[in-house]
């Protein structure tokens, strides 16, 4: 997944708030179709990073490109080619749903492309959230979980090649949110979208992320997929199992064959078999604790 162009680029980006230095120096890179789930303790800079990237917050230091332009001077042409869903905004209470993404859909129509037909028909796309129940029903009607789905259905109206999704799943029921997840899958997956997306769930981080980028103290403190973040710091997986009426445990980086050479060794000798793989929760809650401990002198 990692075989793409480059779509955002972040070299030594640095954002204070008056004295509060909230980035202090953020190197990124993610390509095409790529989706990287942003993690780290509130008030980490999570969102700041993500406004700096939507060209919505003017940075501090550094360079940031995105889709070949520093987003602080994206034109509109550019604005068209990224989708924003932010952590929630609360306007066009009035509007019933399908009228207001016909709306906003009908801005992007004169930056369709030869591969991108803009917007996105309003029918599928309602479907697309799961709103065609509600197509006609006024905004200030909607549930809190039905005016997520709306957020994300305003963020990708216009077909982004890059989408940028703030807490996406923040208050939606499991049946939306396994809806959602199906959904970021298949905008990866048939469109090619670039997500960059934010959440404070872990299992819904593995799930759908390729990569994960872990932000604590103002800097990337991890970059990898799940499965690398978990063993790369959490270590290995841990074997249990009994054995003649004796209990034992292994702690292996490859618990798949461990298990399997166990079986052809002794057969049905053994019982009560446990696997614990190595959990990227271990790895996350020891690397927020480790830079929560340090001093901010030492972090820098
Ligand atoms: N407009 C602002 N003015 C001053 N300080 C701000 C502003 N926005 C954010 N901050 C501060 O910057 C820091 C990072 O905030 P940010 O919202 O980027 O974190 P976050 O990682 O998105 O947090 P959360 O997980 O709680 O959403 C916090 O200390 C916050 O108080």
């Amino acid at each position: 997944m990692r075989s793409g162009q480059v779509v955002l680029d972040v070299e030594g980006l640095r954002m204070s708030y008056g004295t509060n230095e909230v980035l202090r120096d953020v190197n990124l890179q993610v390509r095409q179709g790529e989706v990287l789930c942003l993690l780290g303790p509130n008030g980490a800079g999570k969102t700041t990073a993500l406004e700096i990237l939507e060209g919505f917050r003017t940075r501090s230091a550094g360079r940031v490109e995105v889709l070949g332009a520093d987003p602080a001077h994206g034109d509109e042409r550019w604005r068209a080619r990224v989708g924003v869903v932010l952590q929630s905004w609360r306007d066009h209470g009035n509007w019933r749903v399908r009228e207001l993404l016909a709306q906003l859909g009908a801005y992007y129509t004169c930056y369709s492309t030869e591969e991108i037909e803009r917007p996105w028909d309003i029918g599928e796309l309602i479907a697309a959230v799961g709103l065609t129940a509600q197509a006609e029903h006024r905004v200030r009607t909607l549930s809190g979980g039905q005016r997520r789905r709306l957020d994300v259905a305003v963020g990708i109206v216009g077909r982004p090649e890059l989408l940028f999704l703030d807490e996406p799943t923040a208050g939606l029921d499991p049946v939306a949110r396994r809806e959602f997840h199906d959904l970021v899958d298949q905008l990866a997956g048939e469109q090619h979208t670039t997500i960059l997306l934010t959440t404070h769930d872990l299992h819904e981080a593995q799930k759908l992320a390729d990569r994960i980028v872990i932000l604590t103290g103002g800097r990337i403190v991890a970059d990898g997929t799940a499965r690398e973040l978990a063993q790369r710091i959490a270590g290995e997986d841990e074997v249990r199992w009994s054995q003649g009426g004796e209990r034992f445990v292994k702690s292996t980086p490859e618990s798949t064959r461990f298990v399997h050479e166990l079986f052809q060794r002794h057969g049905e000798a053994i019982a009560d078999l446990e696997v614990r793989r190595a959990s990227l929760e271990d790895t996350y809650l020891s690397l927020v604790r480790t830079t929560a401990a340090e001093p901010a002198e030492a972090a820098r």
